[in-house]
């Protein structure tokens, strides 16, 4: 496994440095491409008591999801993603998110994801991405 480069924007609330309040995730990848994440989830991100919040479990499988497009040189945005929440995420415990690239129709990019502790998978899910340029991204930045 060695670092995942994805060049994503520094203020992205899922892996951005810049980011103080968002989630700051590292990746590696394999020569295959599996994206890998350990990363502990602090309290902040609390939903259930001791728990992490839903959102941000959709949160954490998207942007592994996301790195999986990078590993594969393509820029996209989710267009359909679905959340399988199996047991509940405990906060502050190494938790570990892989996400692989599935197939390419064209534009469109179907990856999956999953979290797990222990060996056990605590939620999954898949998505739909469709290709962007980096041109395309920047058009929209607002302000
Ligand atoms: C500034 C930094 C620059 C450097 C960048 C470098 C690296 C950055 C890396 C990645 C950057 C990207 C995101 C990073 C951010 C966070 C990471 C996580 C990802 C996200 O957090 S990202 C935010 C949430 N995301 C959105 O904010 C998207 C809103 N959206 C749109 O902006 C448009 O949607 C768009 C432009 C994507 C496409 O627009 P569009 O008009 O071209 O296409 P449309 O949407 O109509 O559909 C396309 C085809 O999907 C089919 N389709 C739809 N649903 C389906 C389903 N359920 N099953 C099967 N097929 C389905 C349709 O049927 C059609 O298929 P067909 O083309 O064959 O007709």
């Amino acid at each position: 496994m060695r670092p995942l480069a994805h060049g994503a924007a520094h203020h992205c609330f899922g892996c951005g440095k810049a980011n103080r309040s968002g989630l700051r995730l590292n990746f590696l990848v394999s020569d295959e491409g599996l994206i890998v994440c350990r990363t502990k989830i602090p309290a902040r991100f609390e939903g259930p008591p001791g728990y992490v919040h839903g959102g941000v479990i959709a949160t954490l499988l998207d942007e592994a999801m996301s790195k999986a497009n990078r590993a594969c040189n393509v820029i996209a945005m989710t267009r359909h993603l679905e959340v399988d929440y199996r047991r509940p995420v405990p906060l502050r415990s190494t938790i570990e998110i892989t996400a692989r690239h599935l197939k390419a129709e064209g534009r469109k990019h179907f990856c999956e994801a999953e979290i797990r502790l222990h060996g056990e998978t605590l939620a999954s899910g898949k998505a739909l991405f469709i290709a962007v340029t980096k041109q395309f991204l920047l058009s929209r930045t607002k302000d």
